[in-house]
């Protein structure tokens, strides 16, 4: 089967666009694992299907690089804004999607006919650990200690903050983005039993009190160049403990491939703000056997 698609980037956070409007895609997993090799594939942190809704405007299904299906996508969902208008699927420049972290809606900025800039409301900033989720003894885990089992066994302790945005984070902050341990901590801390459904990592420097600088190890798909749930969870954690930005204002939340803009508003709603870019159209040609796995 050939799949004809759109690769985009939100910051360099790179997916693979479908449309799949007429027909959800068979294995759509297996099809994400497939197409993000960054040497055997197109290369990328995952797939995105934009679907038909009941519910919303248009439906977005994300799955990471290996496979698994995420709740929620900021950047994906800015991405998808853009496809739409772009491509003429919708004329209003502003939308609703559904995610499976709940309905959310898009405001676009056009130019010359296409979108530059896209803000989505991102909806409300969780803390309560039951919801994230986190197997922890305290109703919240802000800015506390959690020991974490390193590769030779031994307890580490990592101070961070469990955030869910519809998808779970783990926020921490460092001296120095550049040298932080993003893989080897990143990837201890999301495979960790205190996160029973994993979780992504967020590592951030304070640059200034209304900008900050994070790198992010992302659930499922190791480390990207932005992620834009992880994005609002900074942003909020940064303003909760008052390490950075201010309630009602934009906070410049900078990840390695771009600069995104996220508001912590009343009762803890976030915003996010930031571009959306298209590289390039293409087809692909799916193996046989990836199709027939869908099958069993
Ligand atoms: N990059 C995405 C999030 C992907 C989430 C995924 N890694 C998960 O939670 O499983 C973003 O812009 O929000």
């Amino acid at each position: 089967m050939k799949m004809k698609f759109t690769k985009m980037h939100g910051c360099g956070n790179d997916y693979v666009y479908v449309d799949c409007m007429d027909r959800m895609l068979p294995n759509p997993g297996k099809i994400s694992e497939f197409v993000s090799r960054r040497r055997f594939g197109i290369g990328s942190d995952g797939l995105i299907c934009i679907c038909p809704s009941d519910k919303a405007d248009f439906r977005m299904r994300m799955f990471n690089a290996d496979a698994s299906e995420g709740k929620m996508c900021g950047n994906g969902s800015r991405c998808i804004a853009k496809y739409v208008y772009d491509k003429g699927l919708t004329r209003k420049d502003t939308i609703t999607l559904e995610t499976l972290g709940g309905i959310k809606t898009i405001h676009m900025t056009v130019e010359q006919g296409k979108v530059v800039l896209a803000e989505v409301d991102m909806g409300q900033a969780v803390v309560r650990t039951a919801d994230v989720p986190m197997d922890w003894p305290e109703e919240t885990c802000v800015d506390q200690p959690v020991v974490f089992a390193g590769p030779d066994g031994k307890g580490f302790t990592v101070r961070g903050t469990a955030v869910s945005m519809g998808n779970p984070h783990f926020v921490t902050f460092v001296e120095d983005v550049e040298t932080a341990p993003v893989e080897a901590v990143g990837r201890i801390i999301e495979t960790s039993p205190v996160f029973p459904e994993r979780t992504n990592v967020e590592f951030v420097q304070i640059v200034d009190e209304n900008h900050v600088k994070f790198r992010v190890w992302e659930r499922g798909s190791g480390e990207t160049w932005a992620c834009g749930t992880g994005a609002c969870a900074v942003g909020y954690t940064c303003v909760t403990l008052g390490k950075a930005g201010k309630r009602g204002e934009f906070l410049k939340v900078e990840a390695k491939g771009g600069m995104l803009q996220v508001r912590t508003g009343e009762g803890d709603a976030m915003t996010l703000k930031g571009p959306a870019t298209t590289v390039y159209e293409g087809e692909i040609e799916l193996p046989e056997e990836l199709l027939e796995e869908s099958l069993k």
